[in-house]
């Protein structure tokens, strides 16, 4: 059995918080700081540490997968894949917040509470359905992956659920937000085989890192 762990780490605005982090208690990978590598796995030798940097949506399916002993993502895209991985700690970096959002000229004769039936593009259309079924509101919703604020500027939808950090997205795009769905941090996040197997080097990095969570959440721009 190999005594080496493997992280999954998001390659976007995660990743330097995360190493941050994992350097305080010791673990460290300098690989990952050559500038210019198109590489995707990283590793330090002495410490049986490897990195792997994967996009953000992908990294609960390494772990879950057992590819990856640990990993770090964004609660969104846990909370929209639902999927069966221990959840120690909450990281508390990473913040933001699911929010709907709609055009400003849309909200001034808007009635949240009179919504029955609305159409809402999104990259999150599991957390989308549950939050309205949840209110009784019927939702027609449109996947999309990315420069969400863009749908209703071009009547793809006349709302939309997003992640929201600065505020800066909505206002360049003339929108507000309506509702928040959650506040979202980054988890850290551990394979279930791992956690039986690789149990003492796993619990030695949950324990070294609870303390050293603050409590003030740290704003990501
Ligand atoms: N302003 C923000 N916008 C988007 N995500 C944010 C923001 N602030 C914090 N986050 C967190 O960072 C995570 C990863 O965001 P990142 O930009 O790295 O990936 P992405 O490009 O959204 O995802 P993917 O590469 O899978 O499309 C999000 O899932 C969320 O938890
Ligand atoms: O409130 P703000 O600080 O402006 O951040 C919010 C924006 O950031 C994210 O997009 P991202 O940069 O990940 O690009 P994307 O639209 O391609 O997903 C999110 O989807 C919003 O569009």
């Amino acid at each position: 059995m190999s005594d080496w762990i493997t992280f999954a780490l998001p390659k976007g605005r995660i990743m330097q918080d995360s190493m941050e982090l994992f350097g305080k208690i010791g673990i460290s990978c300098p690989e990952m700081n050559e500038k210019g590598t198109r590489k995707l796995v990283f590793e330090n030798k002495e410490q049986k540490v490897r990195v792997m940097a994967v996009r953000a949506t992908d990294v609960p399916t390494y772990v879950e997968y057992g590819c990856a002993d640990i990993g770090v993502v964004g609660k969104d895209t846990l909370l929209e894949q639902g999927k069966d991985l221990y959840e120690p700690l909450d990281l508390k970096f990473g913040y933001c917040r699911l929010v709907v959002a709609e055009p400003k000229a849309l909200q001034a004769d808007d009635d949240p509470t009179n919504w029955s039936n609305i159409r809402v593009a999104t990259k999150y259309p599991n957390v989308t359905e549950r939050y309205f079924a949840s209110k009784g509101v019927q939702v027609e919703l449109i996947k999309l992956y990315g420069s969400i604020e863009l749908a209703p500027l071009v009547g793809l939808s006349e709302r939309i659920v997003d992640l929201v950090s600065t505020g800066g997205t909505l206002k360049a795009n003339n929108m507000v937000e309506v509702e928040t769905i959650a506040e979202i941090t980054s988890r850290l996040i551990v394979n279930r085989a791992s956690l039986k197997t690789k149990h003492k080097r796993i619990s030695e990095i949950i324990d070294g890192l609870e303390p050293l969570i603050g409590d003030d959440v740290k704003i990501s721009m």
